[in-house]
């Protein structure tokens, strides 16, 4: 084989990934003999750590990788599906399974399930941009010859993961081969962690021996990084679509076919966006091992601000330490702040009891899923409507018309920022919160409704009425008597 590119794209993931441990079990004992030669060499030793720790660092990123796949094999799969236990005291009225992960759960977004892509498709990606890089990669932005837009994550040569280890060893190809261990790990979880809040790995392109140095690309769904300031601008229903996005992605990590999933590296930059939906995109930093003890004083869980003590099982495994980390993990950098603010007030006290069970980690990830199911349950019916007192009758029906468009009145939080948006479950709800806003004289419909099928209802100040076949205006029956 040449430097040149040297592997093409394969079709199926297993028949990757087993190509790709043959390739570096070969690859290893090169490497070993060509460290043998190097140590056996005074000059040619670039630092007094020497490559013989970066080999051993890099057969323990290789071990790593293959064990990922033996274990998927090893664990059967139905784990997955194990029922939740029921949450105490939560809303007795929603009948069962209402609202809860249905069989469309495991269906894929994004990109039609096809082959897998590969250095051919790889080649003809166009408008290639930089998106973003970290410790370990680049990631870039392009789009395929059908359209679809495309991420690529590769080596990140300047990052530090690779300068670091150049600085301690001095070896910058075998630094490089580090970081690459990474990236093929990451694309061994992508394919073996199938779920709508993971980020799905459309394919993979090989450039270069892995004895040289290796150009390894992965290509993946496009996504918009997390920015927290941002989603605190959004509505309180956007918000929990971001926790439930995340709670339903840590019920199956905890199940996962490889067992209960840790993210070592939780922070919001390691999620992006994509339609509106929460998903992991850097898998690279992960663990599936839960710690060992042989006493209760053993498990201790630690955050900068607080300390948990879990039971040490007979098994001597600190008792789901992994799901517990992430879950307090998710309160601390997600729910603390997407989830309380600006709420429903009928919602509040389920909100304030997910806010307390998972900040004090009473709930495992089961119940927390429950819980938000009900929140989602109840959100979806209205229920969280007050029905006590209807305002409807205030209002006066214009069909055939709308609001003249200039400038109105902002609310917050609106979808729009230059008026008023709100989603709404009924006319009712619209009346109600026309009612409580003193600016409000009149509100439409619009064609457009949320991803709960809530409708997104303009709120306005104006009366001025335009003709509009396909609207209807509700303004305040005392608006209409002062136009009179
Ligand atoms: N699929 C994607 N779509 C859009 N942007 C992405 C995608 N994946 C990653 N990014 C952006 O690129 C950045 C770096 O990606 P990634 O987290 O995988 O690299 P890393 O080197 O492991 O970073 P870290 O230092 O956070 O561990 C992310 O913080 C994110 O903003």
């Amino acid at each position: 084989m040449t430097g040149k590119l040297c592997i093409a794209s394969l079709s199926a993931a297993l028949v990757v990934t087993s190509a790709l441990v043959i390739l570096k079990l070969a690859a290893r004992s090169q490497w070993r003999r060509e460290v043998d030669k190097r140590s056996r060499d005074p000059g040619r030793q670039l630092s007094r750590s020497g490559p013989r720790e970066l080999l051993d660092e890099l057969e323990d990123r290789e071990l790593e990788t293959i064990r990922y796949q033996e274990e998927a094999v090893r664990r059967p799969r139905a784990a997955l599906f194990s029922t939740p236990d029921r949450v105490p005291g939560s809303w007795p009225g929603r009948p069962r399974g209402a609202g809860h992960v249905s069989s469309d759960w495991w269906g894929r977004a994004g990109r039609a399930v096809g082959d897998p892509l590969g250095c051919s498709e790889f080649r003809n990606i166009t408008g290639i941009e930089f998106l973003g890089s970290g410790y370990t990669k680049t990631v870039l932005k392009g789009t395929l010859q059908d359209g679809t837009p495309i991420a690529l994550k590769t080596v990140n040569s300047q990052g530090d993961e690779v300068m670091r280890c150049v600085r301690r060893y001095g070896q910058t190809r075998d630094c490089h081969r580090l970081a690459a261990f990474k990236i093929i790990k990451e694309i061994s979880l992508l394919q073996k962690l199938q779920h709508p809040n993971v980020i799905q790995l459309y394919g993979q392109c090989y450039h270069g021996r892995l004895e040289d140095e290796p150009v390894i690309t992965a290509m993946m769904e496009l996504g918009t990084p997390v920015e927290m300031i941002q989603l605190l601008q959004t509505p309180w229903e956007e918000r929990f679509r971001i926790c439930l996005s995340l709670v339903k992605l840590l019920h199956y990590l905890a199940h996962s076919p490889l067992g209960s999933v840790l993210l070592l590296d939780f922070q919001p930059r390691q999620f992006v966006i994509v339609d509106g939906e929460l998903k992991v995109t850097d898998l690279d930093d992960v663990s599936t091992e839960e710690l060992s003890c042989k006493a209760d004083s053993d498990c201790v869980l630690e955050f900068p601000t607080r300390n948990f003590n879990l039971p040490c099982t007979a098994e001597g495994k600190c008792h789901k330490i992994n799901e517990k980390r992430n879950l307090y993990n998710a309160f601390r950098f997600f729910f603390t702040y997407l989830l309380p603010y600006s709420a429903p007030p009928a919602l509040t006290p389920l909100l304030c009891e997910i806010m307390n069970a998972t900040g004090d980690l009473r709930y495992g990830i089961n119940k927390t899923l429950y819980a938000f199911e009900d929140v989602l349950y109840l959100y979806k019916s209205g229920f969280h409507h007050n029905h006590s007192q209807s305002w409807l009758e205030d209002y006066k029906i214009f069909e055939g018309f709308r609001i003249q468009d200039h400038s109105d009145y902002k609310c917050w939080p609106s979808y729009n920022h230059q008026g008023c948006l709100l989603s709404v479950y009924n006319k009712e709800e619209a009346a109600t919160i026309c009612h409580s806003q003193q600016q409000c004289q009149s509100f439409i419909f619009t064609q457009r409704t949320t991803w709960l099928g809530r409708y997104l209802v303009s709120f306005r100040s104006s009366t001025e009425l335009v003709l509009d076949v396909n609207s209807t205006v509700y303004m305040k029956s005392s608006s209409f008597k002062a136009l009179m």
